[in-house]
């Protein structure tokens, strides 16, 4: 019997889904309520599956997102997720068929790039994809943080609040709040409503086991809210009757200096914490600095995070801005050939216009080193130190990092 991609039908939904927990090594849990929750907010059209016999052995699904580039606009990218192809049928080519059918419909669509968050490094660089953001995690050693016990936070000149609100109230103003942060922060993607329920319970599967956690506000002087935490605590004791409890925070949106200092003391600051664990922040995140001691906080995740792949060159280079005034003959290899070509682009910190050129390149590169250089996020000259990017003039990788590096780092919160 053949095996071929195509995308899946109400019927068999269920199946598609339990096959994903299969390939993610998850017992199948969802009741049929939450199957049809799932359902509703799933486009089949963009679902593919493999099916051998009645059995569904390979699941892949997309949809649409936006992506913050580098200035602050948007472009439209096709996100993947839920790729897996279940251990019997794995090495048969699947994913790489379920993979060219998913990016050329992409590309008809006219996306802009596709994303995706690697669950293993060498799985998608075949495909054209390469790391355009990172991650860092820290642990706090709040004793050690020279942060002073006796006063209180954020400091009374602040001006500045911290309330701690309930998930009504991180519904209403998270969303608004997320979209300040994709204004300013390149590497941000789009959360839809789904995104601030699952993240304050509503509709949760029982089986997941969530708790509420902490949800903490900062509003500055003016009543504005600048920063959101969601946070939880466990209830360690040592022998002697001492607290050592860990908090865990699970996300942290803040869109300006003065939250970001307020909400990360503040955490530092509760009573009875001796650790806080910060979850996945930008790697030039401010947190090691705000504290009076930063090597109070312990890197201890650093890792590749958001993966993309350009399917077109001109308008995902023309969609962002740039360092400094410049031009640049991209030569991009592309195996696909979805965005293969010789490129100028004639960029400026104002924006830039990128159309296929003749004149002789500047650089040579693969289309997954183009998507790590894209939002600013790694060297062209450390690149050709590497071996995988070539320059076809003397000096052309450092113009390219004039060009192409930003201020801060890109940062993506979320995982899809
Ligand atoms: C966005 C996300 O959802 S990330 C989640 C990815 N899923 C998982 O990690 C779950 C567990 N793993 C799996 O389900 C599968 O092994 C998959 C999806 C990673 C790969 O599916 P397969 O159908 O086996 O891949 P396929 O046969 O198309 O392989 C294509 C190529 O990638 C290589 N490859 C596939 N997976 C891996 C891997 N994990 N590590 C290194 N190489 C890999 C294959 O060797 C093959 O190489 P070749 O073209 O040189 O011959």
């Amino acid at each position: 019997m053949s095996l071929d991609p195509r995308s899946v039908t109400v019927s068999e939904y269920p199946e598609w889904l339990r096959a994903v927990s299969t390939g993610f090594l998850m017992p199948f849990k969802e009741s049929e309520e939450e199957i049809a929750v799932r359902l509703a907010h799933t486009d089949l059209a963009r679902t593919q599956g493999v099916f051998d016999g009645g059995r569904c052995v390979a699941t892949f699904r997309s949809f649409a997102q936006d992506l913050t580039v580098v200035g602050g606009a948007t472009v439209r990218a096709d996100a993947i997720s839920a790729v897996t192809v279940t251990a019997t049928h794995r090495r048969r080519g699947l994913l790489s068929r379920m993979m060219a059918a998913d990016l050329a419909a992409a590309k008809e669509r006219g996306d802009v790039v596709a994303s995706l968050i690697a669950a293993e490094y060498p799985i998608y660089g075949r495909y054209g994809f390469g790391p355009a953001t990172w991650t860092t995690e820290w642990e706090i050693d709040v004793p050690r943080t020279g942060l002073d016990p006796r006063r209180p936070v954020p400091s009374q000149e602040d001006g500045g609040r911290i309330d701690l609100v309930d998930g009504a109230e991180v519904r209403k103003t998270g969303p608004e709040l997320h979209e300040r942060l994709a204004a300013r922060q390149h590497g941000v993607i789009s959360r839809d409503a789904r995104w601030w329920e699952r993240s304050t319970g509503v509709g949760v599967p029982e089986h997941e086991n969530w708790t509420e956690p902490f949800y903490a506000v900062y509003r500055s002087a003016d009543g504005q809210v600048d920063g959101l935490m969601a946070y939880r605590a466990d209830t360690n004791w040592g022998d002697a009757k001492q607290p050592l409890n860990k908090a865990t925070v699970t996300w942290m949106t803040a869109v300006t200096p003065a939250a970001e200092r307020a909400l990360w003391q503040f955490v530092c600051s509760i009573d009875w914490i001796t650790t806080v664990r910060t979850g996945y922040r930008a790697t030039d995140d401010l947190l090691p600095l705000l504290l009076p001691d930063p090597r109070a906080a312990r890197i201890v995740t650093r890792a590749d995070w958001l993966w993309l792949r350009v399917l077109d060159v001109p308008r995902a280079l023309e969609a962002r801005t740039y360092g400094t005034a410049g031009s640049l003959v991209l030569d991009v290899r592309d195996g696909t050939g979805l965005t293969a070509g010789r490129f100028l682009l004639e960029a400026s910190p104002a924006g830039a216009s990128c159309a296929p050129t003749t004149r002789s390149a500047d650089l040579v590169l693969d289309v997954r080193e183009l998507a790590s250089l894209y939002l600013g996020d790694e060297s062209a000259v450390r690149l050709v130190a590497l071996g995988s990017v070539e320059e076809g003039r003397p000096g052309a990788a450092a113009s390219a990092d004039a060009l192409f590096r930003a201020g801060r780092r890109a940062w993506c919160p979320d995982i899809f």
